[in-house]
Parts: C-alpha cells; structure tokens; sequence
C-alpha cells in the first residue's frame, strides 16, 4: 500500500462523522493521509459536518487534502480505505421502524427485533449499490463498514459479493463495553486481550486476560453484581442507555458464565423492555433531540467562528477511533486482536458455515484471522440457532423478494415469536417502507 492513504467516508453527514474525522486528523501516525472526502447523498446535511471538516483538517492536517461531495462519479477513484455509515431512509425511517412494533406491543429498536428486520432489508439496496460503486473505480479498496443493522448488512453483503475479501463489517458495542470494563477497574482496556463469540449486537465476553494473563470476567462479574454497570462515557450518556447498561447486572443474576452484549437485554426480557419503552417517544426521538441536535449546533458553531480547536463535538467513545485502528490494523499489518464480523466457516463448532458471527481476530494486511471459538453450550447454542436462522431468512426475503421468508424470520426472531403477530407487523412494515423494500410476494 501507498506511503499516504486516500480515504472515503460514506454517508458524510453522520452525526458520527466528526468524530471520524477528528480520530482520522489524531492518529496520522497510524494512518497517514493523502486525501480524505466525505461522500452523502444529502447534500444540506452533509455541508454542515464538511464545512466543520474543512476547519478541523486545515487546523490538524493541513497536509491532508479534504472535501465533501454528493458526485459518486469519481469519489472512489484510487482510493485505499471506504469507511460506510449510511442510514438508509434517515432518522424518519428509524422512528417507524421502533414505533410500529411498539404500537403492537412488541419491541421497537434500531438493529433487532420486527425494526431491525424493516432496517436491514431496507439497507441492502444502497450497500449493494456501494460496494458495486467502490468496486468500479477502486477494485481493491478496503470497505469498513459501520452501516446498521450490521448484522443483516454483513450477512446480506456476504451473499451477494460471496467473493469479496475486502469488507470488513464493525461494531463499537464490544470495544464500549471493553473500555466500561476498564473503567470499573481502574485500569486501561487497551491492554486487554477479549475472547469473545456471538453474533452482532448477539453475542458474550467468555475471557479478557489481562497483561499478566489473569481472565477478568469473575471479578467484573462480581463486580457488576453488586455495585451495577455503567457506561465508560456515562457522564455524556442519555437515560436510556444507563439503563441499557444497568441490565447488564440483572443478566449477570441470571446466566453468569459470561458478560453478555447489552443487547441481549431485549432478548432475555422483552417484557420487562416492553414496560418500560414508551411508543410515542422512542430512541430515535431522543437522538434527533440529543446528539443529532448537538452535532449540528456544534458543527454549524465551528464554521461560525472558523475554529475546531477545543470542540465539543467529537464524542469521547471508541467509533471514530475503532474504525481508524481496524484500517492501520490492515494497512500497518499489526495483527492486533479487534471484535469483528467473520463468515464463521468453523469458527463456532458445529455451527453454520455461512453464519455472520462476531468474534476476536488478529487484523491484518490480508483482514481478519479469527480465533477458534470451538464448542458452545446448549443454552448460547440454541439462542444463536434462531439468530442465525432470522438472519438469514430476513436476507433471503431481500434477495429473493419473497413475504413467505420475511414471515418465517419475524416467527423465528424471539422479539415477534408469535405468527399472527409476525404478519401483522410485516404487513405494517412493508407498507411503511413501500420506497425502501422490493416489493414481496
Ligand atoms: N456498527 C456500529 O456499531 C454502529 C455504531 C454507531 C452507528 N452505526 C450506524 O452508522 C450509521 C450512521 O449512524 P448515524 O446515527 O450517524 O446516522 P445519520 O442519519 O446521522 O447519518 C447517516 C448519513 O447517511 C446518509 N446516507 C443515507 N443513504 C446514503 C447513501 N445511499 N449513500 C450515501 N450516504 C447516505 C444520510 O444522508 C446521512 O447523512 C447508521 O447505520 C447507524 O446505525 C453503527
Ligand atoms: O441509539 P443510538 O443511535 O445512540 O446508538 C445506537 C448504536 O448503539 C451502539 O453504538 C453505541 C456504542 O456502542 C456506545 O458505546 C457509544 O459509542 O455510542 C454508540 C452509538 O450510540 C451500537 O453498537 C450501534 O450499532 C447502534 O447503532
Ligand atoms: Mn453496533
């Protein structure tokens, strides 16, 4: 690879996009730059957070050519790393998505359950288009996807390019929960060596050794027990993911063999979430009126006086910074070990080939090398079957347009479980995303 990188980050006017851009300027040691343009299809959302880039890359990397676009014509040319995270059909989308289910009295979330399925069906079409677009210009580019419902996207993605070696789908929830980890014991969660298995946003800490070798999890799982979780960033956290992470405790009360993925609350107590989400004021709500509303106001604040120095737009979490370490893992060859999604091909004994799971691998220039998982118990086995079984079912309703998949996976998906309730909610759903979904049959 060259000795400067040309980069793309697609979907520029993510409220995740500054801190991208800020860890991109922070770790050129790491990743060094040549070009750096930002690629949306919305063009207003997108100038707010480009105009914000330009200050902060004339002020930090003023060597490193920076633009935004909306012409794909020529964005991918000789371009080295894709860094992707689209929100097909906007906040809007999302709040159907978490409201319809809701309305029925089932969970209503981003990436799992009845919404999650709406999201990643209709995610497909423009990361097909995507990669399609990427792999025209710049053949061997590396694609690193954040775009949601990662775990449909990286499944959907591996079917329809079943020859592609340079996408690497991530997730920032394990490394977030690494880094509260490490603030729970007053150590830093950098020097932690994770064994993790599961699918996305599905998935357990069984081990994270430390310098010495000890395996943390008993003592953050005593820990937890008695004192509760929160997250490493808790102080510029909204209510609802300190209680996201305060359930962590109550998992641990029930199955404490390993340190579960907060998403897994929504799967072992629907119930208990149902009670306690409200249908008329759902995440996405608080998004556009917490980090959507600061990103902006901050970023249009920055082009006011024409200084980045010292903004408080760049969250202090692990997004920008993980998909900037998993790139220098490749291009660098560092074989350090990230949490990542990898065609389980054996990983998980016994379990499917073409599974999507997320595990620790060592990164690097040829991707990931993941680490054997090997056999797993009855309970984490049958919970992952059923995943993995939606999964594929809801992507195979996407690429082959059939409504007959899209009920099997809602029946499957442990968030609908229930038939009549599964067409129910496809039916709703297909109408709410008749612009986004291929029409079933
Ligand atoms: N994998 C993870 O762990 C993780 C973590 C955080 C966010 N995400 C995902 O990252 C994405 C961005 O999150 P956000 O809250 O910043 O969303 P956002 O809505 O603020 O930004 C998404 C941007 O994508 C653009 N976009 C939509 N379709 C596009 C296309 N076809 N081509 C180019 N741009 C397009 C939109 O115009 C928008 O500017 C979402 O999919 C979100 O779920 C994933
Ligand atoms: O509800 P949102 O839009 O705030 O978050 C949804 C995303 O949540 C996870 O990413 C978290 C991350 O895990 C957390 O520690 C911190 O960095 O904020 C991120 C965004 O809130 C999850 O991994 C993503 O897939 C979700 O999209
Ligand atoms: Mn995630």
């Amino acid at each position: 690879m060259k000795e400067k990188l040309n980069v793309v980050i697609v979907g520029g006017g993510s409220t995740w996009c500054p801190g991208i851009l800020k860890s991109l300027t922070k770790h050129q040691d790491i990743l060094p730059l040549k070009r750096v343009v930002m690629y949306d299809t919305d063009a207003d959302r997108q100038a707010v957070i480009g105009e914000f880039g330009k200050i902060l890359f004339r002020e930090e990397a003023p060597d490193v050519a920076f633009d935004y676009t909306t012409d794909k014509s020529r964005v991918y040319e000789d371009v080295d790393f894709v860094l992707c995270q689209i929100r097909t059909g906007g906040y809007d989308m999302r709040s159907t998505d978490e409201k319809i289910p809701l309305s029925m009295g089932l969970i209503g979330q981003e990436t799992v359950g009845a919404g999650g399925m709406a999201y990643g069906i209709r995610s497909m079409t423009d990361m097909i288009e995507i990669v399609n677009d990427v792999r025209a210009q710049s053949p061997e580019a590396w694609i690193i996807n954040y775009t949601n419902p990662a775990a449909l996207v990286a499944y959907g993605l591996a079917r329809v390019f079943p020859d592609e070696h340079h996408i690497l789908n991530i997730c920032d929830q394990p490394v977030n929960l690494l880094r509260s980890y490490g603030r729970l014991l007053g150590c830093d969660s950098r020097e932690f060596e994770p064994v993790y298995f599961g699918l996305n946003h599905f998935g357990w800490f069984t081990h994270i050794y430390d310098k010495a070798g000890r395996d943390l999890v008993p003592v953050i799982r005593d820990h937890v027990r008695e004192h509760g979780f929160k997250p490493a960033d808790a102080e510029q956290r909204d209510q609802s993911w300190l209680d996201t992470y305060a359930m962590v405790a109550d998992m641990l009360h029930d199955f404490p063999d390993y340190l579960p993925n907060t998403y897994l609350q929504y799967y072992l107590y629907p119930k208990y979430k149902l009670a306690h989400l409200d249908p008329a004021y759902t995440r996405s709500d608080e998004v556009i009126n917490s980090r959507e509303k600061r990103v902006f106001a901050e970023c249009r604040r920055v082009a006011q006086v024409g200084s980045a120095k010292g903004s408080s737009v760049v969250q202090n979490d692990a997004h920008g910074d993980m998909i900037v370490e998993v790139s220098s893992a490749i291009y660098r060859n560092t074989r350090q070990t990230f949490i990542v999604m990898v065609k389980n091909d054996g990983i998980i004994e016994g379990f499917p080939n073409d599974a999507m799971v997320e595990v620790a691998a060592s990164v690097g220039v040829n991707g990931p090398q993941p680490y054997a998982v090997g056999k797993i118990e009855p309970f984490y086995y049958g919970l992952m079957t059923t995943q993995y079984s939606y999964e594929r079912l809801a992507m195979e309703a996407y690429l082959e347009h059939s409504y007959e998949k899209a009920l099997q996976a809602l029946t499957l998906n442990r968030l609908v479980n229930d038939a009549k309730d599964a067409r129910e909610v496809l039916d709703k759903l297909i109408e709410a995303n008749k612009d986004y979904w291929p029409e079933l049959k």
